[in-house]
């Protein structure tokens, strides 16, 4: 599933900067020049670009960006930004955090992925001007699709009803797991789009209210769930290119560019696949109160335009659960917060509050893998209720193992990657 933090281009909003300097350091002091923030060293005309290009300590690093930010600077790094992507602030304070949070306006702008913003406006939609979706949207047209979708996915009572279809679909997806094992019974395709097909499978099922059958053991690889799914991982891999590293789209057409529009394409059309299909449905099906309907079906009654933002969204958002940056993924590793951070240790979930694994010595913060506030995932609910389905059901039918050296660290881009070798075995209970 994917990781979005927030993350906070101080040039833009001021008072969040005084707000910084007043809470790190506990008292009130003069608004202190944005490059006085500790960060990677900058030089006239070309910024910090050096330290990203062929050769800088920062290009292709072994260690994690936020890691060697931290280590470095401290609890509040300065990238100046350049090249296509903005000025950020990391913020590796959970108490600072909050407290910014807590202080957020009620349209809380929230940047990145320009490229594919850039796509909806001028190759997707009919208007320059018309929305692009709640991930991407900012201000009052961010704050009407969000008014419309939070009654009907943030509340626990409506998000419950798919408890049942849910566990259906983990059901499956176990089912799944075990025809794609081998003599060891290790799972032999690659996980992570497994695990992608259940996430596109229940992201689906709340989204049209009926099953898309990616989990079909003969699924082929032409279907369009798994057009939708690669097409869906390459437009993540171009985002990276485009939005997160230092790149010339915005000022000439480069290669990379194309290849985004195009891919971006691609995904729309295969996401339509699935959008026009609920839309033939709905127009053919009589209204019936007592089946569950979708996500898409409440909000068409009521606008649909906004259905089809919508539907986009979900199922973008939904299943590769990807987007943005404020440092608390990474304070979930560190040993002040977690000990034995890197160690599978679910007990600590589970231990007395004396032991010192106890997961609520962690500041509050420092978990908060769905963001906060107003504009935090409008999907942890049923996300919640997705995963807790296919744990239970993993953990009913399988005893896990893990073979071979430890696991190797994801890799954390635009998405969370698992990375290979998945040593896991599904051993029949
Ligand atoms: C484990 C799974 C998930 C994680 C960790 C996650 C995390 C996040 C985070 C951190 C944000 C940004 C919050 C912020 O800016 O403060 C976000 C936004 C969002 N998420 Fe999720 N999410 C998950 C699953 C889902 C699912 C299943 C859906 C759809 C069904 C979804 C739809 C969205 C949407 C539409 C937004 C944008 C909300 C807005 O800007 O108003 N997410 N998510």
């Amino acid at each position: 599933m994917y990781k979005l933090n927030r993350f906070f281009i101080l040039r833009k909003t001021l008072n969040r900067q005084k707000y910084l300097s007043t809470i790190v350091n506990g008292v009130e002091e003069p608004i202190k020049p944005w490059k006085k923030i500790p960060g990677p060293l900058s030089l006239p005309i070309i910024g910090q670009i050096l330290h990203f290009l062929p050769g800088g300590w920062l290009h292709k690093r072994s260690i994690e960006l936020q890691q060697l930010l931290y280590e470095n600077y401290g609890p509040i790094v300065r990238l100046d930004g350049n090249l296509g992507f903005p000025p950020i602030t990391f913020l590796f304070d959970p108490e600072a955090a909050i407290t910014l949070f807590r202080k957020e306006e009620s349209l809380p702008f929230r940047p990145g992925f320009e490229s594919l913003v850039y796509h909806r406006k001028h190759f997707y939609n009919k208007n320059v001007d018309d929305s692009c979706g709640v991930l991407f949207d900012q201000g009052e047209d961010w704050k009407k699709l969000r008014s419309l979708v939070n009654p009907v996915m943030m509340h626990t009572k409506t998000i419950k009803l798919y408890t049942n279809a849910l566990a259906e679909v983990a059901d499956d997806m176990v089912h799944r797991l075990k025809s794609k094992r081998n003599k060891q019974n290790m799972i032999e395709t690659n996980l992570f789009n497994e695990l992608n097909l259940w996430a596109l499978e229940s992201t689906g099922l709340v989204t049209f209210g009926e099953r898309l059958n990616c989990l079909d053991p003969n699924l082929s690889n032409n279907s369009p769930a798994m057009k939708l799914i690669k097409t869906q991982q390459e437009s993540l891999c171009m985002i990276e290119k485009l939005d997160f590293q230092p790149s010339l789209w915005k000022y000439i057409t480069t290669p990379a560019y194309k290849k985004g529009i195009k891919t971006f394409d691609d995904n729309l059309r295969y996401t339509w696949f699935f959008i026009d299909r609920a839309i033939q449905k709905l127009k053919s099906k009589e209204d019936t109160s007592d089946e569950i309907k979708g996500i898409f079906e409440k909000i068409f009654k009521i606008d649909r335009d906004v259905a089809v933002t919508l539907a986009n969204d979900l199922i973008l958002a939904g299943v590769d659960t990807m987007v943005i940056i404020l440092g608390n993924q990474y304070l979930c590793s560190v040993e002040d917060q977690f000990p034995q951070p890197s160690e599978f240790i679910p007990e600590r979930w589970i231990v007395d509050k004396n032991n010192p694994l106890y997961y609520g010595n962690a500041h509050p913060f420092a978990y908060a893998p769905f963001g906060f506030g107003v504009r935090s995932c409008v999907g942890r609910r049923i996300a919640d209720l997705q995963i807790e389905m296919l744990i239970s059901k993993i953990v009913e039918n399988f005893k896990l193992d893990w073979i071979g050296p430890p696991p190797k660290r994801t890799r954390r881009s635009t998405l969370n990657y698992i990375l290979e070798p998945y040593n896991l075995v599904f051993n029949d209970i």
